[in-house]
């Protein structure tokens, strides 16, 4: 289903009279392209796909967005209230089935159907109905887009991207999980809070699961370029080992307030998925903490296949490289307890 009208079938070809040809030009018709066009799919138009799909739109990085869900009236709704847009926005095809062949040819996938949390669930209580979910989609995903690159979004995020990679038979550079992106811009955001100053000149990485067993990284929080912990031993004022504790629970808490709040989290996820999507469509190389193949990285055991959160170069092939963090004893420890944990359930899965 979709429904958009070609502008030949309008009488808009050149001959109308409306639009002429230069001279020596092809008439404009819907199918003159002189570069290949980007198209971003996305499963899943619920709260989260609709954030991202309407993010990834105003920010122009795709010209075909399709959009595929189970439930069809949703679906159409969601699909005529962004085409309905078109004034405003970048042109853009917006296509939307419940099959996936809208998917064909995608450059880049982006997964979020699936069980949300409810208040008191936590994410890792998802696994067993998303992972349902994702043998029905991931292999027809993959069939149709052999050589795009895959986000992975639906919780538990970590295991549900190593469940992506075993069951798209694609190479690990090309599966991603959004990881701890989101929790990191929490970070800097409630750091940046903290000291009154623009959250992008924090950097600063919560890595391992985006979940329970999330490590924030304090030993390298930098703001402006400056390592955070050496002026907090060197000046007390304007930051402390509590008030740096207090925004690393908060930061693990945020999407049980919001969602004991709203019922669900969206805007951030959103951004936070465009932004991913840039890097990795426009080859900005730029590093995010994303989840990746973790084997052999920090003490990782060889033959723990696990995915979970470290900071990556993403490219237009997917994960470039990633980066060898300078971890304390105690953060390389915990991070390590993220991977047990996350390993144990990939093995619950049988894959
Ligand atoms: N990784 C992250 O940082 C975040 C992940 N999430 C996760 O994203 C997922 C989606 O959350 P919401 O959008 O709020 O849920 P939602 O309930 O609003 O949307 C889920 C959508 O999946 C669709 N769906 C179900 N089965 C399907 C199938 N077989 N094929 C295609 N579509 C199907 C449903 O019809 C629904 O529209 C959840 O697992 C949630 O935990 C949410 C926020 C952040
Ligand atoms: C729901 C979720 O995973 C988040 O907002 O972090």
């Amino acid at each position: 289903m979709h429904t958009t009208v070609s502008l030949s079938e309008l009488g808009f070809d050149g001959s109308s009279g409306i639009f002429r040809p230069v001279a020596d030009s092809c008439p404009l018709t819907p199918t003159t392209t002189h570069r290949r066009l980007t198209k971003v799919s996305v499963i899943g138009a619920g709260n989260v796909g609709m954030a991202i799909a309407q993010t990834i739109l105003t920010q122009n990085l795709a010209d075909e967005i399709a959009l595929l869900d189970a439930n069809r009236d949703k679906l159409r709704g969601e699909t005529l209230d962004l085409q309905h847009a078109a004034a405003f926005l970048p042109r853009v095809r917006i296509v939307s089935a419940t099959d996936a062949a809208i998917t064909k040819n995608s450059d880049l996938v982006v997964i979020t159907a699936g069980a949300r949390q409810v208040s008191g669930e936590t994410r890792l209580d998802l696994l067993h109905r998303n992972v349902a979910l994702y043998r029905k989609i991931v292999p027809a995903v993959a069939e149709n887009s052999p050589e795009a690159l895959l986000l992975v979004v639906s919780n538990p995020v970590d295991v549900l991207t190593y469940v992506a990679w075993r069951l798209s038979g694609f190479p690990a550079s090309r599966v991603i999980g959004s990881g701890t992106n989101l929790d990191s811009s929490r970070f800097r955001f409630l750091i940046a809070d903290h000291l009154q100053v623009n959250a992008q000149d924090i950097q600063a990485y919560m890595v391992g699961e985006h979940g329970d067993s999330s490590v924030a990284i304090c030993s390298s929080i930098s703001v402006g370029g400056m390592p955070a912990l050496k002026s907090l031993r060197d000046n007390h004022q304007s930051f402390d080992e509590a008030a740096l504790e207090g925004i690393r629970l908060a930061v693990v808490g945020s999407a049980y307030e919001v969602i004991g709040l709203k019922g669900y989290t969206s805007w951030a996820i959103g951004y936070s998925v465009a932004s991913l999507a840039t890097s990795l469509l426009r080859d900005q190389r730029r590093v995010h903490p994303v989840s990746v193949l973790a084997v052999g990285f920090h003490g990782i055991s060889d033959g723990h296949e696990v995915f979970l959160s470290l900071p990556a170069c993403l490219g237009r092939d997917g994960i470039l490289g990633v980066a060898e963090m300078d971890l304390t004893e105690a953060e390389a420890a915990q991070l390590r307890r993220s991977a047990k944990t996350l390993w144990e359930n990939c093995q619950l899965l049988g894959l």
